[in-house]
Order: structure tokens, then C-alpha cells, then sequence
């Protein structure tokens, strides 16, 4: 289903593990500042409504989607103790071709990260043809990928948790 026939901001709040005690981190672009920022507050509004405590949220600006990469990778390796990490950005279609490199660029990126560290990150980064679009999903009528983002980071928290429980 596309964003069109659901509500990012909505969840299930029975569905979601305990976070009390989970510690994360988020990375925002500073590139279209408007959006970013609305996305960041989705997902920190998020965290504290699931219990996370502010002093378990670390955030670090890069700036550019471009960034998110190095910018998150250094995030895992100097905060071993996080639980998740979100790389927040918004890029939007220009004129040329730029909008698929960078798009393609920090997806394949944050991908790796997911491979080759402990930490996850979760992918906010909106890909969008417009202005519109990227209001519309950063609190808009279409809600807020942060939301869904700090949701998809406690899960996967605790998927980790469970994991290493399981490994023993
Ligand atoms: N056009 C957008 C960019 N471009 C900048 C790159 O992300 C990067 O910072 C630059 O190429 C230097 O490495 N970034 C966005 O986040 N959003 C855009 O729409
Ligand atoms: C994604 C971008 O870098 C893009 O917004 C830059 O705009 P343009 O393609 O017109 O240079």
C-alpha cells in the first residue's frame, strides 16, 4: 500500500515493545531544513510517548542526505551503547540528475551500515518529486515518517535485544 492509503503517524501503541531503557540516536540533514526538522520532531515526540528518556536521545546534524552515511556510521562506532539509530533527510527531484545519485547513494549507504554494524539504522529519508509530497509526509495530511521511523527503531531494538538474548 502506498503512503496515499495510510497514515504514517499511525500505530498500534499495544504492538510496541517496552522502550523505557532502549537509548537512540538520530541524524538530521540540514538540507531542506523545514522538512527535516518535522521529521526529527515526529520521531522524538514519538520516542518520549513510548517512554524513551530525553537523556537516551543523541542527535547529530550532517549537512546534507549525502552525509547520513558518514555521519551515522561515526554514530555507531563512538556511541556503542545505542540501541538504533535514525538517519532523517529529504531530498527533493532538481533539474538533473543529482536527485537519483544522492538517493541511490545514501539508500545503498545506510544499507551497508545495516550489514556491517550491530547498531540499525532506520531509513527517514524522504525521496520526493516536490515540496508537497515532503510536507505531506513530514506532519502533513499523509503524517509523519519520523513517527513511523522512532517506531520501526524500538522494534528493531528490540529485535536486537531478543537476538542477543537467544545467542546468548
Ligand atoms: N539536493 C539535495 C541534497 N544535496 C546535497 C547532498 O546531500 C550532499 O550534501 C552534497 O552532494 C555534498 O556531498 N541533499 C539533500 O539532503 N536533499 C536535497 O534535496
Ligand atoms: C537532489 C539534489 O541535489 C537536487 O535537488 C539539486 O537540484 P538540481 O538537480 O536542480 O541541481
Amino acid at each position: 500500500m502506498a503512503t496515499e492509503g495510510k497514515n504514517l503517524s499511525q500505530y498500534d501503541k499495544n504492538t510496541i515493545p517496552n522502550a523505557k531503557d532502549f537509548r537512540f540516536g538520530i541524524v538530521v540533514s540540514e538540507w531542506n531544513e523545514e522538512i527535516t526538522e518535522g521529521l526529527f520532531q515526529g520521531a522524538f515526540d514519538a520516542w518520549i510517548e513510548n517512554n524513551v528518556k530525553k537523556e537516551n536521545i543523541v542527535r547529530w546534524n550532517v549537512p546534507g542526505s549525502f552525509e547520513l552515511i558518514y555521519g551515522c556510521k561515526k554514530m555507531q562506532e563512538s556511541f556503542e551503547m545505542l540501541d538504533a539509530i535514525v538517519a532523517v533527510g529529504n531530498v527533493i527531484q532538481g533539474e538533473t540528475k543529482h536527485f537519483d545519485f544522492v538517493c541511490e547513494g545514501v539508500t545503498q549507504g545506510i544499507k551497508d551500515l545495516n550489514v556491517q554494524s550491530d547498531i540499525p539504522v532506520i531509513f527517514c529519508v524522504l525521496t520526493d518529486n516536490n515540496i508537497e509530497q515532503s510536507r505531506a509526509r513530514s506532519g502533513g495530511e499523509h503524517g509523519n515518517k519520523g513517527t513511523e521511523a522512532a517506531i520501526a527503531a524500538i522494534k528493531m531494538a528490540q529485535l536486537r535485544k531478543d537476538a542477543k538474548f537467544y545467542k546468548g
